[in-house]
């Protein structure tokens, strides 16, 4: 991605975010391709209740850049909430006029006065965290990610790691960074998909912390809830011990699970063993994200801090949409905390369906496949939570089973076979931009149906089935228009897979009418900020005049909708001196993989795993470098 280069902002500029106003502060970093700002803001933020604010600017390239951004915002819309993930305040798009086809957002969110946890870290490297601080970081940041993977479907995050915890002034840790959420991948089952899904993790996830399933991709196993799991076993380790324990020997190490416990500093056999636990080959052999709470709570004697997790499972047939969408998951999560029951009947996702049985089957029992059958198996894995960390031993962990060796061998060969026969028939027509949904590519027709493919894969990454309160205004609206205007004399209750292509092919019309009302009113020193014209998007209009006008119509939020993702961040090295170890090593040059890169042309299939990577400095990265 070719990035533009823009100057900072002065002390004291004024601008306007959505709805709020907004005067800098103090410049504090920039990350990849962000400006990040302290700001005073007005009015205040309800949820946190302060007038200071985090402003983070982003000069994205072009409309797919954008696209991508408005994941990140959608992700944390859903996740305001939780007192664990980094709230999300306000944000704002508009065309930047001095760098052709470019787009400038701005998000508030949560200022975390006391930096990241990295920082933290840093300032104790020679007396290094104790047992009981680890406990609570660990416990903090779990309630974060347990918010994500309660969500029904569950998003999964892909990139936890230290560098994307911060702590707030009152010494909370929080999860941040939700530019590369997406929901349960299924394993792929052809040469596009397996292209597809290769890519979509290399440039969505960090090297260092990625699970043997998704540097395996022919395990045929689904990325979902415990590929996080894994990560947060890295990240554990690395709280202990400053490194990550796939360090030296990277993704044959990672594959066969060997790693070791250094001397020092010396932790209890009950850490070391959770580590073990979190770091299994087998994803089903993981814990969940509540189990692993409750061995959190027990380890540290506090009670377990998620009330009646299941609550959060429970299908309910006398919900109706409108009550769907004004329930999220998120919300439960909070009311949960306060003993209250709200049910929640979130469709399934849609991708379930292409998921092989025998995987789904064999693997997987805690996926929403069926509602009831992931409550029973949270239920039960709660009762056995005892069970599942008390084997005491604690071996290099490898621990594949046979019958999913099997499962995986057949896929291997189905690939294989596919490939072959796909070779023959021409190259491989996947464009990098496919990886990425694109507002085009997801606005389907209202009664689209599963094709089973790579466009069925790109969904994982669209929020289009959550809802906030905001988007619960905009989802009922282009619901009703399209109720309303396509079928006449149809039910007027649509089934759970047209309500998700509906929400799909929300975004982009919604956004561009959005950015459009009112949000040219920044001060002269920032004029280059035009609105984004409805010209942008005329060939959508074409398609859906009709619906885009009524939803504009309906729309009285000024809040925007934006997907966000970081395509790439090469940051600058800095020089941050001796005493910045963590820093040197995990704030190396980035490499990271959200660089648009082409798809090279369909390879051989490996089914071996690849050689070593690098020994050292890879940590805190997403690299292609070693692929
Ligand atoms: N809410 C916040 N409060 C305080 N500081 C923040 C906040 N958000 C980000 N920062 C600071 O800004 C830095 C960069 O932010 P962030 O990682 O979100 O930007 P980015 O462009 O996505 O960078 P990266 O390449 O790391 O993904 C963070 O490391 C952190 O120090």
């Amino acid at each position: 991605m070719n990035q533009p280069q823009i100057g900072t902002y002065n002390v004291g500029t004024q601008l306007t975010v959505g709805s709020h106003q907004v005067e800098i502060i103090k410049y504090l970093t920039s990350g990849g391709f962000a400006q990040v700002y302290s700001a005073l803001i007005s009015p205040p933020d309800h949820h946190t209740n302060s007038n200071i604010a985090c402003l983070k600017r982003v000069i994205v390239p072009d409309k797919t850049s954008l696209n991508t951004l408005r994941a990140e915002v959608d992700a944390m819309k859903l996740l305001r909430n939780n007192r664990y993930v980094v709230s999300y305040i306000d944000s704002h798009a508009a065309k930047a006029t001095l760098h052709n086809g470019s787009y400038e957002v701005f998000v508030l969110m949560e200022y975390c006065e006391r930096g990241g946890l990295i920082d933290f870290m840093n300032t104790r490297l020679q007396n290094r965290l104790h047992e009981s601080e680890i406990l609570q970081i660990m416990c903090q940041v779990t309630q974060g990610v347990a918010a994500m993977h309660a969500l029904q479907p569950p998003l999964i995050h892909r990139d936890i790691k230290i560098e994307n915890v911060l702590i707030s002034a009152n010494n909370e840790y929080k999860l941040c960074d939700f530019g590369s959420v997406c929901g349960v991948i299924r394993p792929p089952r052809n040469p596009q998909e397996l292209s597809y899904v290769k890519q979509d993790i290399l440039k969505n996830t960090t090297a260092q912390y990625r699970s043997p399933e998704m540097v395996d991709i022919f395990r045929g196993l689904p990325i979902n809830e415990k590929s996080d799991i894994w990560a947060l076993g890295i990240f554990l380790y690395k709280l202990c011990y400053y490194t990550t324990p796939f360090e030296k020997g990277g993704e044959p190490a990672i594959l066969n699970g060997q790693f070791e416990f250094p001397l020092y500093p010396d932790y209890s056999k009950q850490l070391r063993n959770l580590i073990c636990k979190l770091l299994a080959q087998n994803p089903s052999q993981r814990p969940n994200v509540f189990q692993l709470l409750k061995q959190i709570a027990n380890m540290q004697n506090v009670p377990y801090p998620i009330q009646d997790i299941q609550a959060v499972q429970r299908p309910s047939n006398h919900l109706n949409l409108m009550e769907l969408h004004q329930n999220s998951a998120t919300q439960n999560i909070q009311s949960l905390n306060s003993h209250s029951i709200i049910e929640n009947s979130m469709p399934n996702p849609k991708f379930q369906y292409g998921m092989p049985a025998n995987v789904i089957t064999t693997q997987f029992l805690p996926t929403r496949e069926n509602s009831q059958a992931f409550i029973n198996a949270s239920s039960s894995s709660l009762a056995r939570n005892s069970s599942i960390f008390e084997t005491g031993v604690c071996n290099a962990p490898n621990n594949i089973n046979q019958p999913n060796a099997n499962s995986a061998t057949k896929l291997k060969q189905a690939i294989e076979s596919e490939a072959h026969s796909f070779r023959e028939s021409g190259p491989i027509n996947v464009s990098l931009r496919n990886i990425i949904p694109q507002d085009d590519d997801s606005s389907s027709s209202s009664d689209e149906s599963y094709t089973g493919g790579v466009d069925e894969l790109k969904k994982t990454r669209s929020l289009g089935s959550y809802s906030t309160h905001e988007n619960a205004k905009r989802g009922e609206s282009v619901i009703a228009s399209l109720t309303s205007s396509s079928t006449p004399g149809s039910s007027s209750a649509p089934t759970p897979a047209k309500i998700k292509s509906k929400h799909q092919s929300l975004p982009e019309s919604a956004f561009v009418g959005i950015v459009d009302s009112g949000k040219d009113n920044l001060p002269s020193d920032s004029n280059r900020n035009q609105p984004v014209k409805d010209g942008a998007s005329v060939s959508k209009q074409d398609l859906k005049n009709s619906i885009q006008q009524r939803m504009i119509n309906l729309l009285s939020s000024s809040e925007e909708s934006f997907n966000a993702r970081k395509l790439s961040r090469a940051k600058a090295t800095k020089d941050e001196g001796p005493g910045k170890l963590i820093a040197s090593i995990s704030r190396a040059p980035v490499l990271k993989e959200k660089k648009a890169k082409p798809i090279p042309p369909p390879k051989p299939f490996h089914l071996k795993p690849k050689p070593p990577l690098k020994p050292s400095f890879l940590a805190g990265q997403k690299l292609f470098s070693e692929e």
